[in-house]
C-alpha cells in the first residue's frame, strides 16, 4: 500500500479504522510537505515502511526521524534536499540501513559512513553537494565495494575534484555494474583530460559486464568502448567539452564495431561528422544490428536529413531524437491539440488559463495559441499569436484573409513538447471552413486534435437551451471530424440542488428530455423536439463532463478524458539524462 500524505494539521491515526488504514503502508512518500503530526502518528501504527522518498528543504526533521526511527526493514530510500546536513535524519538511520537494496541522495546530504555496511546494496544513485567539502567520511564510502551493486548513477559537479573518487569506486564495483550513468547536473562536464584519459580506459579496460552507459568517453576511446563493451544495449555519450569535435573517422569505426544489440544511440551535438561518414556508419547499422536504432545526434543539417530519412524508410532508425530547437520535417512523432469551442462567454479563455495553470503544475508542458486577431489581454502569453501575422486593422481592410497554412507550419516546427491548447472563436468553427482547414493542417504535422466544446452549466438544465447546446456542440464535432468532448463550465457557480438535477444531462436519455421539453411547450415543437432527439441520437455522443475550476480533480479528469481521446502518453520517450540534467539546474542556486 502506498500513501502520499498531503499537508494537513490533522493526525490522521485518530480517524476510525485508521489503524487499519494506515497500519499496512509499505510506501511512504511527502513532496515538498513535512507534517510532523502526520508522521508522527504514522510512526505509531506503520512498523512495515520499505520504501521512503523524503522530499522536502524544511529544517524541521522531527517527524521524519520519529517515523524512521519505528522502521525495522527499509529497502529503497531516496531523499531529495537542498539542505546540506540533516542531522535528525542522520541519527534515525543509524543502524536502519543495512537491509537497503536501493539509495538515492539527490545531492549527499548525509555522512556517508552510516552506509557502508548496506551488502545488499543493489542501485545507488548520489549527486555531488555543491555546498557540501568532502570529507573523509565520502572518500571512505567510495572505498568500500557493496557485492551486489547493479545500477550505478553518478551525477558530478561540471568540474568535479571527486571524479577520480568516482572513477575508482566504478572500476572497483565493474565485475557486477550492468547500468552505469555518469552525468553532469549543469549543462557540460569539464574533467581535466587526464582524468577523463584514465577514466575512459578504466572503463573499457574493466567494465565489459555493462548493458546501458551513460556518461563521458575520451573521444581517442570511443571505439574502443564499443568493441570492448559488447553488450551494451544502449549508449548514451556526454561530451566533455563547449567547443565542437570532428569524430569522422571515428563514427565510421564504431560502425564497423557495432554492439549487435545496441537499440540507443546518442551522440552529443557537440560531435561533428560529414554525411558520408553518417551514412558509412548506417550502412554498417543496416549490415550488423539486430534491432532497430534509435539515434539522437542532435544535427539536422539538409544532407544528413536526407540520409537519416533514406535508412529511416528501411528501418535501421526507428527514432530519431533531436535537440530542443529543431526538429527534423519527417519526424513523425505524435503531437496533440485542444481545440477550445464554445459560445460567447461560456468560459474557454478560463478554462484555457485554468489548464495551463494544472499543466505547469503537474510539470507538462503545454503552449498557449491564439487565433483571435481583435484578442487583447492573456493571463498566459500565447506561444503561437495569430497577432504575429495580421493585425485587427488588417482584417478590417480585407476580410477576406484567414489563417496562412505556411505561417501555421512554421510556427509549429518550433515546438518539441507539442501539446497546444487553442482558443477558438465561435465564428471560426460555424461561419467559415477555415478551422476545417486548421484541423487538416495540424493532422498533416502530425498533430491528434480533440474538440473541447464548452457550454455553461446554468443555462444547460433549461431544456430548450439543452437542445440549443447539443445542437451547436454537435455542429462542431460534425463540421471538424475530429474526436470532441463537451465539457459543463462554470460548476462553481452553481447551487447544490441544481448540481443533483444537472447530473441527469452528464449522459442523458434524449427521449426523456424530449418528454420533459413536451410537457412546457406548444405541441406544435413536438415535431421538433422529436426530430432533435432523433439526431441526438444518431450520433449517439452527447455527454458531458462537468468541469469546477476550483477543484484539481475535477481538472485533472476533464483532462484525463481529453488525454484519452487522443492517447496522449502513449508513446512517451522515457526521461534522458538532457533532461534530467535540467532537473537538477535549480540547485546551481546553491
Ligand atoms: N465562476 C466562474 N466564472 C467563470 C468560469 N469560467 C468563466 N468564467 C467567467 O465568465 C466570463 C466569461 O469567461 P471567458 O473565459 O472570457 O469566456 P470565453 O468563452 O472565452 O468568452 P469569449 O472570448 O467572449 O468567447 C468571465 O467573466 C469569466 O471570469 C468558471 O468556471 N467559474
Amino acid at each position: 500500500m502506498k500513501f502520499s500524505p498531503k499537508n494537513s494539521i490533522y493526525d490522521l491515526t485518530k480517524l476510525p479504522g485508521a489503524n487499519n488504514f494506515f497500519g499496512n503502508i509499505t510506501s511512504l512518500s511527502t513532496y515538498k510537505i513535512l507534517d510532523s503530526i502526520i508522521l508522527e502518528g504514522l510512526a505509531k501504527i506503520c512498523h512495515s515502511i520499505k520504501d521512503i522518498y523524503i522530499n522536502c528543504d524544511e529544517t524541521n526533521y522531527e517527524g521524519w526521524s520519529t517515523l524512521l526511527n519505528s522502521q525495522s526493514n527499509l529497502l529503497h530510500l531516496k531523499i531529495r534536499t537542498k539542505n546540506t546536513n540533516i542531522p535528525l535524519i542522520k541519527n534515525a538511520l543509524m543502524n536502519k540501513v543495512n537491509t537497503l537494496i536501493s539509495l538515492s541522495l539527490i545531492p549527499i546530504c548525509l555522512s556517508m559512513n552510516i552506509f557502508i555496511n548496506c551488502p545488499n546494496l543493489h542501485e545507488l544513485e548520489i549527486m555531488e553537494n555543491p555546498n557540501f567539502v568532502p570529507n573523509n567520511e565520502l572518500y571512505q564510502f567510495l572505498s568500500v565495494i557493496f557485492p551486489n551493486l547493479e545500477f550505478l548513477s553518478i551525477k558530478l559537479l561540471n568540474s568535479s575534484i571527486l571524479f577520480p573518487y568516482f572513477s575508482t569506486f566504478i572500476q572497483n564495483h565493474s565485475k557486477t555494474l550492468k547500468y552505469l550513468s555518469v552525468t553532469c547536473f549543469q549543462k557540460h562536464l569539464l574533467i581535466k583530460p587526464d582524468y577523463l584519459l584514465t577514466y575512459s580506459t578504466m572503463l573499457i579496460e574493466f567494465c565489459s559486464n555493462l548493458l546501458e552507459y551513460i556518461g563521458p568517453i575520451s573521444i581517442k576511446h570511443i571505439s574502443s568502448l564499443f568493441d570492448q563493451c559488447s553488450n551494451l544495449y544502449r549508449i548514451s555519450l556526454l561530451s566533455n567539452d563547449h567547443y565542437n569535435i570532428s569524430i569522422c573517422s571515428e563514427l565510421e569505426e564504431i560502425g564497423n564495431l557495432l554492439p549487435k544489440n545496441l537499440v540507443k544511440l546518442k551522440i552529443p551535438s557537440e560531435y561533428k561528422f560529414t554525411a558520408n561518414s553518417l551514412e558509412r556508419f548506417l550502412q554498417c547499422c543496416e549490415d550488423k544490428l539486430v534491432k532497430e536504432l534509435e539515434l539522437d545526434i542532435s544535427r539536422y543539417s539538409l544532407d544528413l536529413q536526407i540520409i537519416l530519412e533514406k535508412y529511416r524508410m528501411k528501418g535501421v532508425l526507428n527514432k530519431i531524437w533531436t535537440n530542443s530547437s529543431q526538429q527534423l520535417s519527417y519526424y513523425k512523432r505524435s503531437r496533440y491539440v485542444q481545440l477550445v469551442m464554445g459560445p460567447a462567454g461560456s468560459g474557454k479563455s478560463t478554462y484555457c488559463a485554468t489548464l495551463m495553470t494544472h499543466c505547469q503544475n503537474i510539470g507538462r508542458t503545454v503552449h498557449l495559441m491564439n487565433l483571435d486577431p481583435a484578442a487583447e489581454k492573456f493571463e498566459y502569453d500565447p506561444s503561437i499569436d495569430i497577432r504575429d501575422l495580421i493585425t485587427l486593422e488588417d482584417v478590417m481592410d480585407e476580410l477576406q484573409y484567414g489563417p496562412n497554412g505556411d505561417w501555421l507550419e512554421d510556427e509549429l516546427g518550433e515546438y518539441e513538447n507539442d501539446y497546444l491548447i487553442i482558443d477558438c472563436q465561435i465564428e471560426l468553427y460555424t461561419h467559415f471552413p477555415i478551422m476545417r482547414r486548421i484541423c487538416e493542417c495540424l493532422q498533416r504535422l502530425n498533430f491528434r486534435i480533440c474538440g473541447v466544446y464548452l457550454l455553461e452549466s446554468q443555462f444547460i438544465v433549461d431544456k430548450a437551451k439543452y437542445f440549443a447546446g447539443v445542437l451547436s456542440a454537435t455542429s462542431a464535432m460534425i463540421s471538424l471530424e475530429i474526436p470532441h468532448i463537451n465539457v459543463l463550465s462554470k460548476m462553481d457557480l452553481l447551487e447544490p440542488i441544481k448540481k443533483k438535477e444537472l447530473k441527469r444531462y452528464y449522459d442523458p436519455d434524449p427521449t426523456l428530455l424530449e418528454e420533459e421539453a413536451n410537457a412546457s411547450m406548444n405541441s406544435k415543437f413536438h415535431n421538433l423536439n422529436r426530430a432533435i432527439v432523433q439526431l441526438i441520437e444518431d450520433y449517439n455522443m452527447v455527454s458531458f463532463i462537468p468541469l469546477n475550476i476550483n477543484n484539481e480533480d475535477s481538472i485533472t479528469a476533464v483532462l484525463s478524458h481529453i488525454d484519452n481521446a487522443i492517447q496522449y502518453g502513449e508513446d512517451q520517450e522515457p526521461k534522458e539524462p538532457k533532461d534530467e540534467i535540467e532537473d537538477f539546474e535549480d540547485f546551481e542556486g546553491y
